[in-house]
Formats: structure tokens, C-alpha cells, sequence
């Protein structure tokens, strides 16, 4: 666990630009004509459309995405009422929550008013502007009357976080942990310490779904609440006790199912943990203290189900996992309100996301390999992308069947398709691979079926249908290592290639081998102990068409796969090489860069080929090739070394292919910027051209560029390597690879074996 500190929280707040959040145009603003359109006099016009048609606000400003997080500082986290300034850190941390979680733009405001009444005409005067408001630890009772009268008063939603957002992340929480505990809702007995803003909502969620209020005993400053203690609030009144056996925490907790935390740090002890039942759920939300450490809540039993607030610790009950997609679901259907139904439907997909295999990303984060629903995984973790999905779609759908959605959605699949591509979880081309290949799912032979990457590509291309995978190695291995990780190789097969049951096969493959290369030296018996490798083995699956496609690189080295595959498939007819070449997916658009893994120092007829296979691939692609030729200098400029060798290149690739938009030798900058090339350059093909491929003159040059990219944006997407030239689909990944880059690739190789299978 990361020990957070006083002194790096303050740094990272300080360091670079203050704060957490920025504000960033989304429309161009560099020439005196968008300054114009997006200024005086421009902007007049959609002023004028919204004053005649208000609703075309949503068309003509960032509105419909935009929410408030508004405070007033009275209950900021637990550290009480600190002043709505004091609470500007927690509000711009919701501000970048809702962004990278939700794709939500959110203006943080802190206002400095107690009386109920003044902070909620601040707010319906500044609603206008929002498209939401998230309102943040505003203390009880207040708050209620606070969400109460702007839901009445505002035709927009309105959320108060504290009570609805940790109320759904709880209940989530709360029915996956009593099934991990093996009990029921009606019959737990649960304690709840606190009785402000979150632990009232979280206990009427509770019992909305099922808890029975005889069964619940709440306490707050002052102890249990007590159906006889004066003064009590309607709120707390609701939950007050007849029962006068228990007064104090202590006396609460002997016994209890669950321990529901959201008051203050270090009010259980361990005493308490171990007064509770059997398989005690123990919530300890307070933060940034929890009620009780995770460390000591552990020790002093093993059967507990723990929770905290906090992002350290496993099962983080934090809002976070619920509001940057309960308004993203409500803003994507222009909702008037966030109601009942729309909570209930975000607690049922929180909590069966937690029950789904895990993507890898999320092992990855928490650099684990393993989570699987059960004590220490009942919560999905902030990061899974599949929250945005899932939980927005299931609040959406909420709000169109509780009649509060004002544009209903119509394509659900498109709907979770534009969210993915929004948070930059798909591009439109990992998207429309993945949607051809499922049209034509082939045969993969996954040759490294060892390995953990193999094994969860192999799962996770079998679960989104682009594939039948076929795992090469040890069946017992296998198996057994997929136990370990918890993977599910339903459908899957597993080919023990050194088994002896293989040997009819191992033979025929080394006649066909044979044969195929008599005259490369190649005899039966050579033929047959290379049928013991895996390379030799997969690949002639493939070319005897047992299986549609190969893949293999995770960690067997380039060049011994290269040559087996010159021997065993071979090079396309008329091509003398072959090559790879990588997909990237910029914000600037997408680019197709070669060769960048096979070919080190290629000639000029080397070269050639890659470019010819480069264009082949970019039109498999649906693109049409628009090529630069990559060197230091520009046309003829350097006369010598690898610029004359790109000069050369171009001039017969002009001659040989009229029709194809290939220019060069060129530097990088110009081959990026057409006006200044269109300016300078007059003459060349590429004229008025945004160029998509770069072809560069050696491997170093190819390979250091697609790497530059990505080290630059991570958020760019790099598809490859994607093979180009041999004669049967077999493809490559590379020793960096995650799960997700093998599955793209299987997508590719699935799609490329269709496509060799309909020639
Ligand atoms: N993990 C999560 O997602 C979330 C966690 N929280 C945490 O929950 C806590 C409460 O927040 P919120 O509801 O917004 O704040 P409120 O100010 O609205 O409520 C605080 C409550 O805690 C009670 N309390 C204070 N001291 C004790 C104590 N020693 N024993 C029992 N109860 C006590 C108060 O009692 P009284 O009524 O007598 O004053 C009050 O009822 C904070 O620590 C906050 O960080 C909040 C929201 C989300
Ligand atoms: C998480 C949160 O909203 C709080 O602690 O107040
Ligand atoms: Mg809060």
C-alpha cells in the first residue's frame, strides 16, 4: 500500500500549475476568423438562437456537459466545517474525477452561505449555466432541505453526492458483501455510526432494498438514537430505536451483521469487530480516517468483509465509482432529475459488474493478477472502464422508463460504442476491427499457450467472438495455469503438440515440410524434429489450413519466427520481403508506419516492397494510401546515404504506379504540414494531401517513431505489428504486449485470414 503524506499531497497540488484542473477550448481559435466565429461578433448568433428556442442551448454551448460541483463547506469529507474555500481541493478533485472517469466538464463552485435558504438562490440563479449540480459535503440536516427544494426549483438534475452517491456505492457494496457472507438483507442486523448527510440516505437505500428498520440501530455525537431523546430531526426520527439494551457503540456492535461507517475516524475498536457476528461486513466509510483501519479490522478477526473509503485498501466504498456515471447516463438523455429508479438501476449494475471477469487493465493498475469476485473484490475498482458503460447505460435506461429522460436513446450498442471511443477506451478503427472480425470469427492458433498474456487474450478474443483459439503447449500446464488465474477455457482448444497422440499429425506436417523444401535441404527426419517446436508446429496448422491464423511474440524472439515462416509459408508471389507495419491512432488522426520490426537496413528493392505491401495494407483498412517517403532532407536536397536511397525509391515507385499518392524523400515536419509542403513543394503528388503513412528508411527510424509517439501521448492508440507480405496470416506481437494489444492483433489476423480465405 502507497502511504499517502502530508508533504506529497501538498507538493502534488502545488507542483507545475496549481490545482488540479484547467479550462480547454474545444474549437479552433488560431486565425482572426475563428476568433471572429468564436467571439464578437460570432457569437451573437447562437446567443440570439437560444434566446429564441432555449433549449437549443444544449446545441450551441458546452451545457449538456457540464455540472456544478457546488459546497458550502460545511462537511468537507469528515473534516467537519472548514469554510466553502478550505473545501476548493476536494471540489476540483470531483472536477477531475468526473472528467477522466465520465468525460464530464465540471466547473467546481464554493459558496460561502450557511442559511439554507440564501445558498439555494445562489444556486438557482447560477443553474442556467449547468447541464447538472453535484452538490458536495454540505453538512445535515441542511442538506436535505438543500436537495429537497433545488430538485422542486431546478429542471435539471440535481444530486447531492454525499447521501445518493455514497447511498448506491454502499448498497452495491452491501448486497455483493452479504453474498460473499452468505446472509440475508432482512435478517442482518446492522449498526450505523452516523447520521448525517451519507449514513441517512445509505440506511434508507438499505432499506428500500430490503433491510428491516427494527433490525438497524443508529448512532451519532451522541450516542444510539433513542426514540426518547429530544429534539431529534425528522431524519433521524425516522431510524430512533425503542430498543433501550444498547447506548453506546459499544453495546451496539455485539453481534451485528454489518457495521456501516460515516461519521468520524477511530470510534471502533477491535473489541467491537470482534463482538459481531459471524462474517461480520464491517463499512468503514469516514474519510480520510475510516472508523477503524483496514489493518486493525484484519486483525482482530479473519472472516471480516472489510471496507474504507479509501483507494488504498481493497473494496473502496467511495462516491467516485457511482457520480462521474450517474450523470453521465443522466446528462447523455438531457434527464429533468435523477430519481429513485435510476439509483436503484446504478446499484444493480455496480453490483454485477463486480461479479464479471475482470479486465486485464484493471489487474494491471493494481498490479495483480487475480481479482476475482469474492472478500477481497466485492466492489468494482474506480478504474474498470466498463463502469462508464454499464452503470451510464443502466441510469439512462432508468431515466426513459421513469419518464424523466427528454431525448431518449434509441441504439444501445452505438450508445456504449460512443462512450468507449469518448474516454478513449476504442478508436473508430480498434472498433470497426473488432466488428469485422466478429462477423468472421476464425480459427487462431495462439503458439506461446503458456503464457498468462496468451492464455487471457486467448479468453478475452473467445468472449468477444472474434475468434476460435487454439492454445499450443501442454494441456496439464495449461490448465492448470489458467486455474490459477481464474480463466474459463470453455470453447477453448488445447493442441499438446509433443504429445504422443500428435504423432500421426507431427508426421504428416514433416512429409508436407518435406516435400515443400526437398530442395532446401530439407529431409523427413529434419522436418519431423522440427515438428516439436512450436513455431514449425502452428504454422503448418495454418498453411494445411487446420487453422485460419497464427500468433506468437510475447516472448519468442523475432528472428527465429521469421525464419520459420519464409520456410513453412513463405512470401507472397511477386514480393521478395515482407514486413510489419503499426497502426497509430492520434488525436491529430490516424497514421500507418512501416517497417518497423523485420527489415533493419532495407535496400532500395526492400524498400520498394514495404511500400507496395504498406499501400496493400492501408486499403485492407478501408484508407486510401497517402505516402511519405521519410529522410532528414527534402527532395534532392542531400544527394548521398539513405535520402538518395528514398529518392530513388520514390522515382520508381512513381513510375512503376501512376495512380498511387506517393512523394518524397521528405522530413517528418513536412510530410505532417500539407500547406507548407503544398506551398513550398507545388510540384508533388502529395499536393493538398494530408499524408497517412509514413515509410522510413530504416528499422531504427520506424520503430523509434511509432515508440515516440506513444511515450509522448499514452493516450494514443498503437495497433501492431501488423505482418505484411507472407503468404498465410501469421503474426506477431511483441514482448511489451498486454492482453488487449495480442487481442487486437488476433483481430487483424482474423480478418486478414477471411480476407486470404475469399481471394
Ligand atoms: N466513502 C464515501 O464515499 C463517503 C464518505 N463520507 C464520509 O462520511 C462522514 C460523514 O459525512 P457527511 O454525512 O457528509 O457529514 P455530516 O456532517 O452530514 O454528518 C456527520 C455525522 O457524523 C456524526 N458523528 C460525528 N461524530 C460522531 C461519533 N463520534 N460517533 C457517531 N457519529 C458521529 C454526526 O453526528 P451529529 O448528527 O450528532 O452531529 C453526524 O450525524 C465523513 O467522514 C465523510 O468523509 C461521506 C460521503 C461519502
Ligand atoms: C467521498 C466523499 O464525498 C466524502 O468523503 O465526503
Ligand atoms: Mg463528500
Amino acid at each position: 500500500m502507497v502511504k499517502i503524506t502530508k508533504e506529497a499531497a501538498l507538493e502534488y497540488h502545488e507542483a507545475g500549475r496549481p490545482g488540479k484542473i484547467e479550462v480547454v477550448p474545444t474549437k479552433p481559435y488560431r486565425t482572426q476568423t475563428d476568433l471572429s466565429l468564436a467571439y464578437s461578433p460570432g457569437v451573437a448568433y447562437p446567443c440570439l438562437e437560444i434566446q429564441d428556442n432555449p433549449d437549443s442551448v444544449y446545441k450551441y454551448t458546452d451545457k449538456g456537459n457540464l455540472v456544478a460541483v457546488i459546497s458550502n463547506g460545511t462537511a468537507v469529507l469528515g473534516l467537519g466545517d472548514i469554510g466553502a474555500m478550505s473545501g476548493k481541493p476536494v471540489m476540483e478533485g470531483k472536477g477531475l474525477l468526473f472528467k477522466i472517469y465520465g468525460g464530464v466538464d465540471v466547473f467546481d463552485i464554493e459558496v460561502d452561505e450557511k442559511d439554507p435558504e440564501k445558498f439555494c438562490e445562489a444556486v438557482e440563479k447560477i443553474a442556467p449555466t449547468f447541464g447538472g449540480i453535484n452538490l458536495e459535503d454540505i453538512k445535515a440536516p441542511e442538506c436535505f432541505y438543500i436537495e429537497e427544494r433545488l430538485k422542486k426549483t431546478l429542471d435539471i438534475p440535481v444530486m447531492h453526492d454525499d447521501q445518493h452517491g455514497t447511498a448506491i456505492i454502499s448498497s452495491a457494496g452491501l448486497l455483493n458483501a452479504l453474498e460473499v457472507a452468505g446472509k440475508k438483507i432482512e435478517d442482518v442486523k446492522i449498526v450505523v455510526s452516523g447520521a448525517g448527510a451519507a449514513a441517512i440516505m445509505c440506511t434508507k437505500l438499505y432499506v428500500a432494498l430490503g433491510a428491516k428498520l427494527e433490525n438497524i440501530l443508529m448512532l451519532d455525537s451522541k450516542g444510539v438514537i433513542t426514540s426518547d431523546r429530544p429534539n431529534l430531526t425528522e431524519q433521524k426520527k425516522f431510524f430512533a430505536t425503542e430498543r433501550r439494551d444498547a447506548h453506546t457503540l459499544e453495546e451496539a456492535m455485539k453481534d451485528a451483521d454489518v457495521f456501516l461507517g460515516l461519521s468520524k475516524g477511530n470510534v471502533v475498536s477491535k473489541e467491537m469487530i470482534r463482538s459481531m457476528a459471524k462474517n461480520p461486513i464491517v463499512f468503514a466509510c469516514a474519510n480520510p480516517i475510516p472508523e477503524i483501519s483496514y489493518e486493525d479490522a484484519m486483525d482482530a478477526r479473519p472472516d471480516v468483509l472489510m471496507s474504507t473509503g479509501r483507494s488504498d485498501y481493497p473494496n473502496q466504498i467511495n462516491n467516485v465509482i457511482g457520480f462521474p456515471y450517474i450523470f453521465r447516463g443522466a446528462l447523455d438523455v438531457n434527464a429533468s432529475a435523477i430519481n429513485e429508479e435510476m439509483k436503484i438501476a446504478a446499484v444493480h449494475a455496480i453490483a454485477d459488474l463486480a461479479k464479471q471477469p475482470v479486465p486485464d487493465v484493471v489487474n494491471q493498475v493494481y498490479k495483480v493478477n487475480n481479482l476475482t469476485f469474492g472478500p477481497d473484490y466485492f466492489i468494482p475498482k474506480p478504474v474498470d472502464p466498463r463502469l462508464i458503460t454499464e452503470v451510464s447505460a443502466a441510469v439512462a435506461k432508468a431515466a426513459m422508463d421513469s419518464g424523466v429522460a427528454r431525448t431518449p436513446i434509441t441504439d444501445w450498442d452505438a450508445y456504449k460504442n460512443n462512450l468507449r471511443r469518448k474516454m478513449g477506451q476504442e478508436t473508430n478503427v480498434t472498433q470497426s476491427l473488432y466488428e469485422t472480425a466478429r462477423k468472421h470469427p476464425q480459427r487462431v492458433v495462439f503458439a506461446e499457450g503458456l503464457h498468462p498474456t496468451m492464455i487471457k487474450a486467448a479468453v478475452q478474443a473467445k468472449q468477444e467472438g472474434i475468434c476460435q483459439p487454439i492454445l499450443l503447449g501442454n494441456d496439464e500446464m495449461i490448465e492448470k495455469k489458467a486455474a490459477e488465474l481464474d480463466l474459463d477455457l470453455t470453447g477453448i482448444e488445447i493442441v499438446n503438440l509433443r504429445h504422443d497422440r500428435e504423432m500421426a499429425r507431427r508426421e504428416r506436417y514433416a512429409r508436407i515440410l518435406a516435400e515443400k523444401c526437398c530442395r532446401e535441404g530439407y529431409n523427413f527426419e529434419e522436418a519431423n524434429d522440427k515438428m516439436f517446436e512450436r513455431n514449425y508446429f502452428g504454422m503448418m496448422m495454418v498453411e494445411t489450413g487446420e487453422a485460419d491464423a497464427f500468433i506468437t511474440g510475447v516472448y519468442t524472439k523475432f528472428s527465429n519466427t521469421i525464419k520459420v515462416a519464409k520456410e513453412v509459408v513463405g512470401i507472397r508471389d511477386n514480393y521478395k520481403h515482407f514486413g510489419t507495419m503499426h497502426i497509430v491512432n492520434s488525436k491529430r488522426g490516424t497514421y500507418y508506419i512501416a517497417d518497423t520490426l523485420i527489415n533493419r537496413h532495407p535496400d532500395k528493392e526492400t524498400l520498394k516492397d514495404i511500400s507496395r505491401l504498406t499501400a496493400d495494407a492501408i486499403r485492407f483498412f478501408n484508407d486510401e494510401p497517402k505516402m511519405a517517403m521519410i529522410s532528414y532532407s527534402n527532395f534532392g536536397v542531400d544527394k548521398d546515404g539513405s535520402p538518395r536511397l528514398m529518392h530513388d525509391v520514390v522515382a520508381e515507385m512513381q513510375a512503376e504506379y501512376p495512380d498511387l499518392k506517393i512523394d518524397g524523400e521528405m522530413s517528418i515536419d513536412l510530410a505532417l504540414d500539407h500547406e507548407r509542403r503544398d506551398k513550398k513543394y507545388p510540384f508533388l503528388r502529395l499536393h493538398g494531401e494530408v499524408v497517412n503513412s509514413m515509410i522510413f528508411t530504416n528499422l531504427s527510424a520506424a520503430n523509434s517513431a511509432y515508440k515516440l509517439i506513444k511515450g509522448f501521448s499514452p493516450e494514443t492508440e498503437v495497433i501492431g505489428p501488423i505482418q505484411m507480405g507472407l503468404k498465410k496470416p501469421i503474426h506477431f506481437t511483441d514482448f511489451d504486449s498486454t492482453v488487449r494489444d495480442v487481442v487486437n492483433i488476433v483481430a487483424v489476423a482474423v480478418i486478414d485470414a477471411y480476407v486470404n480465405k475469399i481471394k
